[in-house]
């Protein structure tokens, strides 16, 4: 065996998971030929070739004829175990970034692993403070590693976390395309709350105001844009104006809400994937895109190495902590399974606030809140409905009263003779756990209709008569939307759904600041 510390600098290859037989960081060096790929279905035996694997040491176990390090590099869940001499290990300890030249060989039956690597030669590619280093291989608390945001993502289960997040958009993207939706970037900085979905961060600059001498006067003076602006809290209304352009769009954008929550549920800043589908007037065909949608992400997930990680997490003690979830393997299974299950529930709000009513009268149920029409549904709500009538997996629930909804929804299409109100033609979907992940509706593209909703919703006092019998908005914030109408309006509808929330039901993470690499919540927003 030749032993060598390399000292040249190796080219960097690709990652493990290119390694036969292994998750991982792995290519052999040239003129080799080349390795096969991934663990899956099923993995190339190991060749005994020699190969070049760059990745970060886990661990290292130092013992007198032998040393034996984990090596890993974020591309799989378990890493690649390398076999050095003492020599070989001298100056290694956990973090160390290493380029390990060796044989890639069978581990003989029994062992933990099926293959390791014989190291012929090792080259430090980073050195790493050991001592300092806050990344350890004992127990650490999430409260602990959500402040190293920077450097937590280097455990084995937060960069599959990433790996997830990568595989779900790479597999919408697929999706939105062979339906013919075409991709849209709507604004970040927007000029009003949407439908006051919740408190908004106001944008300001720090190279101070706009031109120094507005013609407009003081007011414009004193803002970079003229008037205040806002982080977006959804990007509906945009999309409502390109899906009058183009049909179908959807987006997957970054989005900000100020409210002060400290669920595990909510985040200051989230992404958000918003569609919105001209030509569509029924809350059915809204639904049945999401249903779509969700079924092809699960079905890929099931298949993909990233699933089987998932999985294999679950099943051995990687994941130690309750913030990641106490969900088992078969439990996480079973919520795919769920997903995949032939046909959602549809149940409109009032027979699922009757259901919720025996619940609590027939069954002996309790919530916090009692539901009532006029309250809503809460958390609690929404999680016993998922349970108990979504036979493993999500429920719609359709017409929610009007005054609990935007302005812009319009009367759901039968009205029933509801004493307690009118509802509007919308949907939520609600799943175990995470509760509301997609929320949708028609929209009103009627302008009268679309003006006195504006009227009727408090929050929107920019609209006005402008006393010569037209309407208009005062505050042209809005005049933008209702000129959609004023040219060329179709029924049209959409929805919304929490990106992260939905990495949290697919992955069976308790709080979404372990989904999210840089976690901003109020008080929070480290690096
Ligand atoms: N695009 C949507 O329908 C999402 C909706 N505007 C919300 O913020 O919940």
């Amino acid at each position: 065996m030749v032993e060598e510390r390399i000292t040249r600098s190796s080219p960097l290859r690709s990652t493990l998971a290119d390694l036969p037989g292994l998750p991982g960081c792995i290519t052999p060096p040239r003129p080799a030929p080349p390795l096969a790929y991934i663990t899956s279905t099923p993995p190339p035996e190991p060749t005994g070739n020699t190969i070049s694997v760059n990745g970060f040491i886990r661990s290292v176990r130092k013992q007198k004829k032998h040393a034996f390090a984990s090596i890993g590099d974020g591309s799989t869940l378990s890493p690649l175990q390398a076999l050095l001499s003492p020599e070989q290990a001298e100056g290694l300890s956990t973090g160390i970034a290493v380029n390990i030249q060796g044989r890639h060989v069978a581990c003989p039956p029994g062992k933990e692993q099926a293959s390791e690597l014989h190291a012929l030669a090792v080259e430090i590619l980073g050195d790493n403070d050991a001592t300092n280093y806050p990344i350890q291989k004992k127990y650490q608390t999430t409260e602990f590693l959500r402040t190293l945001p920077h450097l937590r993502t280097r455990l084995p289960f937060n960069s599959l976390l990433l790996r997830l997040r990568s595989q779900v958009i790479a597999q919408l993207t697929t999706f939105f395309a062979s339906r013919d939706f075409v991709q849209t970037h709507p604004p970040i900085i927007t000029s009003n709350d949407c439908e006051g979905a919740g408190e908004v961060f106001t944008v300001t600059s720090s190279a101070g105001q706009a031109a120094p001498s507005d013609p407009d006067g003081e007011e414009a003076q004193q803002h970079f844009f003229r008037n205040p602006k806002y982080l977006t809290v959804s990007s509906q209304l945009h999309l409502e104006a390109l899906a009058q352009s183009v049909g179908k769009v959807w987006t997957l954008s970054p989005t900000f809400r100020a409210d002060r929550s400290h669920t595990p549920r909510h985040l200051s800043e989230f992404y958000m994937l918003e569609a919105e589908l001209a030509f569509t007037s029924d809350v059915d065909s809204l639904m049945d895109v999401v249903e779509d949608m969700l079924k092809d992400l699960a079905r890929g997930l099931v298949s993909s190495r990233t699933g089987k990680e998932l999985l294999q997490a679950r099943s051995s003690d990687w994941i130690q902590n309750e913030e990641l979830g106490v969900l088992s393997a078969a439990d996480l299974q079973a919520r795919w399974d769920g997903l995949l299950a032939s046909e959602w529930p549809r149940m409109k709000y009032t027979i699922a606030i009757a259901k919720l009513k025996e619940a609590v009268e027939i069954d002996g149920a309790s919530f916090d809140v009692a539901p009532i029409f006029s309250s809503g549904l809460h958390a609690q709500h929404e999680h016993y409905l998922a349970k108990t009538f979504g036979n493993g997996g999500p429920v719609f629930v359709t017409d929610y009263p009007q005054e609990l909804k935007a302005f812009y929804m319009p009367p759901s299409a039968e009205q029933e003779a509801v004493a307690d109100g009118p509802t509007v033609a919308c949907f939520d979907l609600l799943v175990p756990d995470v509760c509301e992940l997609v929320g949708g509706s028609v929209r009103e593209h009627r302008t009268s209709e679309l003006l006195k909703a504006m009227e009727k919703h408090e929050q929107l006092n920019d609209v006005v008569r402008d006393g010569k019998g037209k309407d208009a908005v005062e505050d042209a914030s809005l005049q933008w939307y209702v000129d959609l109408r004023r040219y060329g309006s179709v029924p049209h509808g959409g929805f919304g759904l929490g990106f992260d929330r939905l990495l949290l039901y697919l992955s069976g993470v308790t709080n979404i600041r372990e989904v999210v690499t840089f976690p901003r919540w109020p008080g929070r927003c480290d690096c």
